[in-house]
This record gives structure tokens, C-alpha cells and sequence, in this order.
């Protein structure tokens, strides 16, 4: 049975508009517009898409804060938003933006008040505290009030707050935003770590695109409350028709090379830039390269999945 369950999912909010002094304008919003997918147990799966797209909303469905205006939500067998209690104990949750711990109390007081609260056996609260505070360095930090904390060692301290009663999901809104690169690689690895060795069931919505090519086979993309694609993160360059480059390095400069399935992007000095089709094999392009001109050195570079996302959202929102 798959773990997370949704059959054409719908999220509409009754938005009230100040028009004029007294008037007010109802419409609808349509956060989520008829979303179906499943996740099966131990997937770590990428939900990604712009501003405003119903990420939030479909994650708030998926913990039960929000009820669907329609359709059906079913995670570990339950429906989150009859059983939101019984649900909590087997979900986890972060919010990059927000934070679940006690601002004003040293890190480890969070801790012990999710103990009572989750009524987690003592041996393995003790277990799962000493693995989070190992692998996400917090030692130094379980005396310090959460307030002083800076932007990533909150963010540790809130995984592993999310972590503490062995929940089989985990979902995870911005787990990176604002951190430094160090921070991210942190984070990063613990992720993989959880996914790999606990076998827990991961959602992320990122919008640092690296978070999902570091971490995820599968993504999802969302625009305007609807799924635009749902697959393996290589086949988004296929239909973002995106395209590798050749980067040549020549002997002498030459005028841009004349190569049939390639076009030159850019030259500077000896070295070229060559585009040609992601979906097109490098091969013959190579020989056809090292035939006519003196050639040096040769590389082929992937397509920038960031460039392939950003096309994807302009197609869509000329469409209308
Ligand atoms: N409580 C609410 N009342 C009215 N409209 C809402 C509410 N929550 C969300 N929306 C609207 O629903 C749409 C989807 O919002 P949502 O927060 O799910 O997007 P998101 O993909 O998470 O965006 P972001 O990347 O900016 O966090 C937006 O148009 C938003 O304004």
C-alpha cells in the first residue's frame, strides 16, 4: 500500500476583497486544483513550484490542519483531517520559516516537553535525542535558548524536534532557506542518512533547486494548484527541452565552428561553447569536432535543471 494517498485533491479559500469604502468582493481562491499522486513507504520525493503554487496547502492537507474542500487524503491508512491526533504521532513536520520549538527556553526543554507530549518511552527518547544530537551537532547547543540561536543551528534543533517520536513520514517546507553552505550540506546528509538507514518516508518542498538534485530521484511540480509533472528529475529536461553544452578548447582561436546539430553560444579566445539537444548522444558531435578542427581538450556540461524549471513556469503562465 502506498503511504501517502491523494485522489483529485481540492483546496478553495472564500477570499473577501476591500473594494471601495464599504464594499467587499468575494472570490475563490484555488490553492489546490485536483491533485492525485501516492508515495510509497521510504521514498524521499521533491515538491517543488513558484510562489503561491499550493505546496503549503497540500502539506497542511497532509497533516491535517487543513481540511480538502474535496477529494481524498489518506496518509499511513488515515484521513489527517478526521484523525489529525492519532496522525501526529506517526508524521513529522518542519517549517523552514516558522519553528515548533520554545523561543524563550534553552533548546533541550523543546525536547523534554515533546517527550511528555508524544509519550515517548524513555529509552528511546534517550536514543533518538543522542542520534539527532550526534549526527545534526547540537551538543553545544541544547543550554542555549532557542532565541539565540542563529538561522541554521535553529533549523538542526527543529529536526530533530520533528524527530524525536520515530515518525515514519517527514514532511519538510524549506528545510535550507537561508542557511550558508555548510549549513545545507549539514542538513543535506542528515536527510539522506534518515531516508537510507530509518527508512523514513520524505516530502520536500525547496526552492533551492540543489536540495532536490542532492536528494531526490522523484519530483513533483505544482503550478497554479495543479501537478505539472511528476517523475524522475532527469526527465524534466526532456520536456523542458533543455540543452548540454560542449565546451571546446582549440588550439588558436577560430571563428565559431560550423558543427551540424550544435550551435556555437559563446566564444572567447580559443575556447567554444557549443548547445546542442539534451536528448542528442555527445558522441557524434565529438568526432565530428576532433575531424575538422585541431582540438586541445573537450567537455560536455548538463543541462542547469534551474533554467529548465524557470522555462517550464514561463511556458505555463503564458498558457494562461
Ligand atoms: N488561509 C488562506 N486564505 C486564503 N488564501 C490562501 C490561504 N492560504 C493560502 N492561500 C492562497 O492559496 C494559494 C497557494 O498558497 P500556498 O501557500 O499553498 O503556496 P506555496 O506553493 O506554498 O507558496 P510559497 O512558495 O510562496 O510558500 C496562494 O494564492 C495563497 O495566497
Amino acid at each position: 500500500m502506498d503511504f501517502i494517498e491523494l485522489e483529485d485533491v481540492r483546496k478553495v479559500f472564500d477570499v473577501r476583497k476591500k473594494k471601495g469604502f464599504l464594499r467587499r468582493e468575494r472570490h475563490e481562491v484555488r490553492a489546490v486544483d485536483g491533485i492525485s499522486f501516492t508515495v510509497p513507504r521510504g521514498e524521499m520525493v521533491g515538491y517543488i513550484g513558484p510562489n503561491g503554487a499550493g505546496k503549503s496547502t497540500t502539506i497542511k492537507m497532509l497533516t491535517g490542519i487543513l481540511t480538502p474542500s474535496g477529494g481524498r487524503v489518506r496518509v499511513a491508512g488515515i484521513d489527517p483531517s478526521r484523525e489529525r491526533t492519532r496522525l501526529a504521532h506517526r508524521i513529522g513536520v518542519v517549517f523552514g520559516q516558522r519553528t515548533t520549538l520554545w523561543w524563550d527556553l534553552p533548546l533541550i526543554d523543546s525536547y523534554k516537553l515533546a517527550h511528555r507530549m508524544y509519550r515517548i518511552p524513555d529509552a528511546r527518547f534517550r536514543a533518538n535525542l543522542d542520534r539527532c544530537v550526534e549526527l545534526l551537532d547540537l551538543a553545544e547547543l541544547l543550554a542555549v535558548p532557542v532565541r539565540q540561536l542563529s538561522l541554521g543551528q535553529r533549523m538542526r534543533g527543529d529536526i530533530a524536534a520533528a524527530l524525536l517520536h520515530d515518525p515514519e513520514v517527514l514532511y519538510l517546507d524549506e528545510p535550507t532557506i537561508g542557511l550558508d553552505v555548510v549549513s545545507k550540506a549539514k542538513v543535506r546528509e542528515f536527510l539522506r542518512d534518515l531516508n537510507t538507514s530509518a527508512g523514513t518516508t520524505i516530502l520536500l518542498t525547496t526552492h533551492d533547486l540543489q536540495d532536490i538534485e542532492q536528494l531526490c530521484k522523484r519530483v513533483m511540480v505544482i503550478d497554479h494548484g495543479r501537478l505539472m509533472y511528476d517523475g524522475a528529475l532527469a526527465g524534466l529536461h526532456e520536456i523542458g527541452e533543455s540543452e548540454r553544452t560542449l565546451v571546446v578548447d582549440l588550439e588558436r582561436e577560430l571563428p565559431p565552428l560550423d558543427v551540424p546539430g550544435a550551435r556555437v553560444r559563446r566564444v572567447e579566445g580559443p575556447r567554444q561553447w557549443l548547445a546542442f539537444p539534451a536528448s542528442a548522444s555527445a558522441a557524434p558531435l565529438v568526432t565530428e569536432i576532433a575531424s575538422a578542427y585541431p582540438l586541445v581538450d573537450l567537455s560536455v556540461r548538463e543541462p542547469d535543471i534551474e533554467a529548465v524549471i524557470a522555462k517550464m513556469y514561463a511556458d505555463r503562465a503564458e498558457l494562461g
